[in-house]
């Protein structure tokens, strides 16, 4: 699904009203009924409903939905926030119908004219502003904005948290953005929902499509993508009936150090679980009996190092390399590394400890072979990367690393970005936080080394194996709790995800 910027979306919008044809009071009559009938799904009758309207389309769009839910018995309040006298046409419109069907509707001119907020099911929708807003809040807006974030324990935003820009907000002011449990917004998800940095101000979100011309929206053009099960199972490949463990490629899985073998141990069981043909596990002489009686499925190859890896000669070709979940970064490590990385001719899968080596060295970024996968999560990322400000400058610097080592990266958290060498970004929808636990990432690492040896390109395999691994998560979450989820959970999943997307 595409990413669009606030610019595409309200050129959608006129296109949808000219080629659908359909007058835009119209459309905004679709946008709010998506709303008001998530709203009746969601909350009971016994709920009432105070909207706070700006005086553009967003506000528009409030002042409908206060219609739809007054049309369906509920208690509904609407105020006006006069913080400009420029109403749009459409706000006007629906303006005149509330005040014809006698809905309660105040005018708020300062802010001793706010009004109270009532705390017991109570919903407060806010459509002060939408992709509309050109300049942070002040004044009036402000102070609402403020008050209802004080006062209100259930706030629901119409488009976007009024307040917060579409995309860039690196010079907002965050003081003045609506903390909402909620955001619906239209049709396609709008960057600034993606970034976790945001996550405070827009709680939940969720799309809801409002009949965008289809046309439009799949010739604008764009580097930004939501990535959703639609895209996923195109990619993934079934299993031919005439196959053998050899047509599904050889993992080798070099990790782990005395203390961090379960690292290993994960990450070869993720590689075996994915599907993978053979694997083998590189890893330190002390780990070896873990891991042969945790994981029989597996080969072992002895480094020669008995606590951590050191160099020794590693076969890479006709391998699918996982590299750096627990290795580790002694010295010999480091040197094991290099030879290892100038050795590797083919994709390999980066992680961990391995991405902080290279962090700290330059010139072993360079011997990375070309369309490798890196996994940082932020803190690995910032090593490597260097210090941004926030979530869209982070996100510049992962388009400038995933050029510069012609990599893809990907960028672990919440809605995990992966970024490709030529600038396109995929955020993934699955996963939740139960996942930021210990073993996570070693587990996205098997998986991913192990798709990567079953023949799929080093793009789709980065693709499939973010989302797989969220779903796993989700699944996991659903069957325990987001609290209890532990990593090898993850891997005992895989096998429902792959049933319900191959099968499927
Ligand atoms: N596109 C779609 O598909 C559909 C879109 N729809 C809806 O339309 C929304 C976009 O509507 P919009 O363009 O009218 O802008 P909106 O957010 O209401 O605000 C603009 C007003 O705010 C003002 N203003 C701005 N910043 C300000 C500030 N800091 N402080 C004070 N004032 C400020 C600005 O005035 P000005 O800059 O001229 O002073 C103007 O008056 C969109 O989010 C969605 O909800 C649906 O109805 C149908 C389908
Ligand atoms: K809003």
């Amino acid at each position: 699904m595409k990413i669009l910027s606030a610019e595409q979306i309200r050129e959608a919008d006129q296109y949808t009203i000219k080629y659908e044809p359909i007058v835009s009071s119209e459309l905004m009559e679709r946008a709010a009924s998506k709303c008001s009938e998530w709203l009746r799904k969601k909350y009971d009758i016994h709920y009432s409903y105070q909207i706070f309207c700006g005086v553009g389309n967003n506000g528009g769009d409030g002042l409908a939905i206060a219609r739809q839910l007054f049309q369906k018995g509920f208690d509904v309040k609407v105020y006006q926030v006069a913080f400009s006298s420029k109403k749009s046409p459409d706000f006007i419109l629906n303006e005149k119908r509330i005040q014809d069907m006698d809905i309660p509707y105040k005018i708020i001119k300062r802010p001793s004219e706010f009004p109270p907020i009532k705390q017991q099911k109570n919903i407060v929708i806010d459509t002060l502003f939408g992709s509309g807003l050109n300049r942070p809040a002040r004044g009036l807006a402000a102070d609402m904005i403020s008050y209802l974030n004080q006062e209100s324990r259930h706030t629901i935003s119409i488009d976007l948290p009024s307040g917060l820009f579409p995309e860039d907000n690196s010079e907002n002011d965050m003081d003045f953005v609506i903390k909402a449990r909620h955001t619906l917004t239209f049709e396609l998800p709008k960057l600034a929902l993606l970034f976790p940095e945001n996550g405070p101000f827009v709680g939940q979100w969720h799309l809801l499509p409002i009949g965008l011309h289809p046309r439009f929206i799949s010739e604008a053009e764009t580097n930004y993508h939501f990535l959703t099960l639609e895209e996923i199972k195109p990619l993934l490949q079934k299993r031919k009936k005439y196959t053998h463990k050899g047509s599904f490629g050889h993992v080798k899985i070099v990790a782990g150090s005395r203390g961090k073998m379960g690292a290993a141990i994960l990450a070869t069981k993720a590689a075996l679980r994915s599907g993978a043909g053979l694997v083998t596990a590189h890893i330190p002489g002390c780990g070896l009996e873990s891991m042969q009686t945790s994981t029989p499925e597996a080969m072992v190859e002895e480094n020669s190092g008995t606590n951590i890896l050191q160099e020794s000669s590693v076969e890479t070709t006709g391998y699918s390399l996982g590299i750096g979940p627990g290795i580790g970064k002694d010295h010999s490590t480091k040197n094991f590394l290099r030879a290892l990385l100038k050795n590797c001719k083919s994709p390999a899968v980066l992680d961990a400890d391995a991405l902080n080596i290279i962090a700290e060295d330059e010139s072993c970024q360079k011997l990375i072979p070309a369309l490798s996968i890196l996994t940082p999560h932020p803190k690995e990322f910032q090593r490597i990367a260097g210090e941004y400000k926030g979530d869209l400058e982070k996100l510049q610097k992962q388009k400038d690393l995933a050029r510069k080592l012609n990599c893809i990266v990907v960028l672990k958290g919440a809605h995990t970005s992966i970024c490709m060498p030529d600038g396109r970004i995929y955020f993934n929808s699955t996963g939740n936080p139960g996942m930021a636990t210990g073993g996570s990432g070693d587990v996205l690492t098997g998986l991913i080394a192990g798709l990567l040896a079953q023949g799929y390109s080093p793009e789709n395999t980065a693709l499939i194996a973010v989302f797989l691994h969220g779903m796993a998560g989700d699944y996991a979450a659903a069957e325990e709790s987001v609290e209890s989820l532990i990593a090898s959970d993850l891997i005992h999943q895989f096998g429902k995800v792959f049933r319900n997307l191959i099968d499927s």
